[in-house]
């Protein structure tokens, strides 16, 4: 028995509402931004850079989100329509608000960083006018982005578009995404993200982000991470999924199942996009009704690929493509089944 059925009636497989920005990533590497000449622009934004690694996977994605009323917001919306992925739920800017732009810092293979310029950004003009229910109502899956929390109206919408979920059947992720612009004060984030997390059927985050949403200190150890598991099942989320950079992750069911899932070796190139590439192919393996250890398992490879690559959006992997890389990888054995208790 599935931990976490979806209604196979439903004609959409996810809906994503949060920011879609541009990456500019270092074509010069292993030096600081003020070192670097030339960059290689790509799609952006956590749940933007999600929804294109879903319908990579083959999955019916659909985006809520505000762009920019210029050629930055055309590069986005051409990019989803081109791939398939629907924009009919997307809004342009009213007020000249600009796209986000993120510069990526790749000091070393090992050390990299994010500039990120949200001034007036478009995508925190999402209003609660934009959200449709029944567009969210026809989705199996909402995928809410934390840092759509950090400001309205886009915070507004967000929490009527999981209202709307919960209505519906439409089972709820919530992917903590943390990032520090916008936000007003680390209360806001705690009362906001602890909000979302008592709604949400899955809760994917890093520690330091799980921190923020209990209000503890980002590099908070205690309370263990089983226990702030615990908590988040008993408000009802069937699965809670604790990352831990290149240390891997660890993952917590509603039946008592814990999973410590170890990162793949690969040539690291940059550490960001492992989240995004991870939530993917994690969402993609629960669609598919795996165990949770398989979609975990599959999350983890597909995290691999795309922290090795240049891009977060542009390395996004085919499902042959990460059967690939996990034959390629096959006697790593990356995952193992934990007492409830156990640490990473
Ligand atoms: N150096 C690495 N080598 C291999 N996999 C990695 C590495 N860093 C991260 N990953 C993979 O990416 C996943 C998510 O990375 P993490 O940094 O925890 O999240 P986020 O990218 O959202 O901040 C990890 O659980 C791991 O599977
Ligand atoms: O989240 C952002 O707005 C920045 C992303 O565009 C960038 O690709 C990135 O940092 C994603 O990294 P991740 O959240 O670690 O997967």
């Amino acid at each position: 028995m599935a931990l976490i059925s979806f209604d196979e009636n439903k004609k959409r497989d996810v809906v994503l509402i949060g920011r879609v920005t541009l990456d500019f990533n270092p074509n010069e590497l292993n030096r600081t931004l003020d070192k670097v000449k030339t960059f290689s622009m790509y799609l952006g934004g956590s749940p933007g850079n999600m929804a294109v690694g879903i319908n990579k996977l083959g999955k019916n994605v659909g985006f809520i989100g505000c762009v920019s009323d210029d050629q930055f917001g055309d590069f986005v919306l051409n990019y989803f329509n081109e791939r398939g992925i629907d924009t009919s739920q997307m809004t342009r800017a009213k007020n000249g608000e600009r796209m986000g732009l993120t510069f990526t810092e790749i000091k070393s293979p090992t050390e990299s960083s994010i500039l990120m310029y949200r001034d007036q950004v478009a995508d925190l003009e999402i209003a609660p006018e934009d959200v449709d229910e029944q567009y969210i109502a026809d989705s199996k899956i909402l995928i809410v982005s934390g840092t759509a929390l950090s400001k309205s109206p886009s915070r507004e919408a967000c929490l009527l578009a999981v209202q709307y979920a919960k209505k519906h059947g439409t089972r709820v992720i919530f992917d903590i995404d943390y990032r520090p612009y916008s936000w007003r004060s680390k209360k806001d984030i705690q009362i906001y993200y602890s909000l979302l997390a008592s709604m949400a059927d899955v809760i994917i985050g890093s520690r330091d982000e799980v921190n923020l949403t209990e209000g503890l200190d980002e590099e908070a150890t205690e309370p263990a991470d089983h226990v702030i598991a615990e908590k988040y099942i008993e408000q009802g989320a069937k699965i809670v999924i604790i990352k831990h950079g290149k240390k891997g992750s660890i993952a917590y069911t509603a039946d008592k199942k814990a999973y410590k899932v170890e990162s793949y070796h690969i040539k690291l190139l940059k550490s960001f996009g492992g989240g995004d590439a991870y939530g993917s192919a994690f969402v993609y393996g629960l669609l598919a009704g795996w165990t949770v250890p398989q979609a975990l398992q599959h999350g983890t490879a597909h995290a691999a690929m795309v922290v090795a690559s240049h891009s977060c959006s542009d390395a996004m992997q085919t499902v042959e493509q990460i059967d690939a890389f996990m034959q390629e990888h096959k006697d790593e054995k990356v995952i193992t089944e934990l007492d409830w208790e156990a640490a990473l």
